[in-house]
C-alpha cells in the first residue's frame, strides 16, 4: 500500500509496527513521533522509520494511517489534541493500547464521527521497552485484537488489516468490554501477581540475603513480566480497575482455599490442585503466540559441563540454523541445567529440534 503513516510513541510496539509496515509496504512513508527525542533519533538511525516528525500537526494532517502506541492515558490525551487538527477525511486512526473500553469511549465522544478510529491491541510483546527492542517478527502468529467501534465498516477494518498484514498476526474483532475482561484475566491480573511476588521476595530479602542470589529458575520465569515498563502498567491498571478489583476478590478467595488446603495437609487434595493447574496450562496452545511465549523457545536439558553450549550451538551452526538468543536457566552441580534457545521463526525451532534429536540424547521441550 502507498501513503503516509505516522507512528506516535516510538517504543517497543510502535517501532515493531513501523518495521512491519516498512517491510510489507515499501512504497509507504513511515514517520515517527515520540516525546523523547532520542527514540526518534535511534528509530531513524536503525532504519525503523523513514522520517522523524518535527511538527505533530503537519504529520497527522498529511497522514493516511495514524498509529498511537503510547501508554494508554497518553493515547486519550492525543485523541483529545487531534480535535484541533485538520485530518484527512480518509484517515484511519488506530492504537495499540492494552486496554480498550475507556479508549473506545473517549474516541467515540472526542473525535468527529467521520474520522475512522479502530482500536487495536497486538497480544504479543516483551518486558523490554523502547525502540531499540523493536522487532519485525514480534507479532508473528500472535493474536491482534481490533475494536472497530460503532459504525465502522468492514471495508475500513479490512484496509487496516492490509496495512498491518506484515505483522503476520491473526486478527480478531472483539467488543472492547470483552477485550478488557479477557486481557484482565490473562495479562493484567498476572502482571499484578508477578509484581506482588517480587515485592514479597524483596521484603524477605531484607532478612534472608540468599533470596537475591538464589532467585533463579522458576522465580525468574514467573516474575519476568515484573520487569516491564512501570508507566505502561500504571496506566493499564488504572484503566482496567473494575475488572482487576473483581479478579483480586476472586484471588483472595482462591488464596483462602489454598490456605485451608495446606492447613488440612491432605496429600491427595494438594496433588490434585497442582494436577488440575498443570493440565489446563499444558493444554494451552504453544505454537501460537499470545499470553505465553512471545518468541520461539526451545528448552534443552543439557548436562552441566564446560563446553556444552558450544557443542549445541555448533550442531545448529553446521545446519545453518540461526538462533536469536541463548541462556542457561538453571545450573546446579547435581541436576541437569536447562539451556533456553530462542529462534526467530517456528520453522527454525522445528529444524533445531530435528537436528538436536539426531545428534544428541538431550531431552527437548517446547516453552
Ligand atoms: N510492551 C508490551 O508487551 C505491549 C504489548 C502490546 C501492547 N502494548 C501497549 O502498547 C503501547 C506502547 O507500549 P510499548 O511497550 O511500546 O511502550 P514503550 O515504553 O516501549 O514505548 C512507548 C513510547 O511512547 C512515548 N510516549 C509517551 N507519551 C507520549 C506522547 N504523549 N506522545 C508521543 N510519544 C509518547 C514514550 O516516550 C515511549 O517511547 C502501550 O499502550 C501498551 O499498553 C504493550
Ligand atoms: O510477553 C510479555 O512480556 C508481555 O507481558 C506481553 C503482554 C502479555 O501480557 O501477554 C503484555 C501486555 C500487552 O498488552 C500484551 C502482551
Amino acid at each position: 500500500m502507498k501513503g503516509n503513516v505516522v507512528v506516535i510513541g516510538l517504543g517497543l510496539i510502535g517501532g515493531s509496527l513501523a518495521l512491519c509496515i516498512k517491510n510489507q509496504h515499501p512504497e509507504a512513508r513511515v514517520a515517527g513521533f515520540d516525546v523523547q527525542e532520542k527514540e526518534m533519533k535511534l528509530g531513524l538511525s536503525l532504519g525503523i522509520i523513514d522520517q522523524a516528525v518535527d511538527s505533530l500537526k503537519d504529520a497527522v494532517e498529511s497522514a493516511d494511517l495514524i498509529i498511537i502506541s503510547t501508554p494508554v492515558f497518553q493515547t486519550e490525551k492525543l485523541l483529545d489534541a487531534f480535535r484541533d487538527f485538520d485530518l484527512k477525511p480518509s484517515v484511519i486512526i488506530t492504537d495499540t493500547g492494552s486496554t480498550k473500553a475507556q479508549i473506545m469511549k473517549r474516541a467515540e465522544t472526542l473525535l468527529p464521527e467521520e474520522w475512522c478510529f479502530i482500536g487495536g491491541h497486538p497480544m504479543a510483546g516483551s518486558h523490554k521497552s523502547g525502540v531499540t527492542a523493536a522487532k519485525d517478527f514480534l507479532f508473528e502468529n500472535a493474536f491482534y485484537m481490533l475494536t472497530p467501534g460503532k459504525g465502522r465498516s468492514k471495508e475500513r477494518v479490512e484496509e487496516l488489516k492490509q496495512w498491518l498484514s506484515g505483522t503476520q498476526a491473526k486478527f480478531i474483532v472483539i467488543d472492547p468490554k470483552e477485550h478488557d475482561e479477557v486481557t484482565g484475566t490473562i495479562s493484567h491480573f498476572p502482571h499484578i501477581v508477578a509484581a506482588s511476588l517480587v515485592q514479597q521476595a524483596k521484603r524477605h530479602a531484607e532478612d534472608h540475603p540468599y533470596v537475591r542470589r538464589l532467585a533463579a529458575g522458576g522465580f525468574r520465569d514467573i516474575t519476568r513480566i515484573a520487569s516491564s515498563s512501570p508507566v505502561m502498567w500504571k496506566d493499564i491498571t488504572m484503566q482496567n480497575r473494575e475488572v482487576l478489583l473483581a479478579q483480586l476478590a476472586q484471588w483472595n478467595q482462591e488464596m483462602k482455599e489454598v490456605i485451608d488446603m495446606i492447613v488440612e495437609n491432605d496429600p491427595d487434595v494438594i496433588a490434585t490442585y497442582f494436577q488440575e493447574a498443570k493440565s489446563f496450562r499444558d493444554e494451552l496452545p504453544i505454537l501460537s503466540k499470545g499470553a505465553i511465549p512471545s518468541f520461539y523457545d526451545l528448552f534443552v536439558d543439557v548436562p552441566d559441563y564446560p563446553g556444552v553450549i558450544s557443542e549445541v550451538t555448533g550442531y545448529l551452526a553446521e545446519e545453518e540454523i540461526s538462533l536469536t538468543n541463548i541462556r542457561i536457566m538453571e545450573t546446579r552441580e547435581d541436576i541437569y541445567g536447562v539451556l533456553v534457545i530462542s529462534f526467530q521463526t517456528s520453522q527454525d525451532r522445528e529444524k533445531a529440534m530435528k537436528c538436536l534429536t539426531n545428534k544428541t540424547d538431550y531431552e527437548l521441550f517446547l516453552g
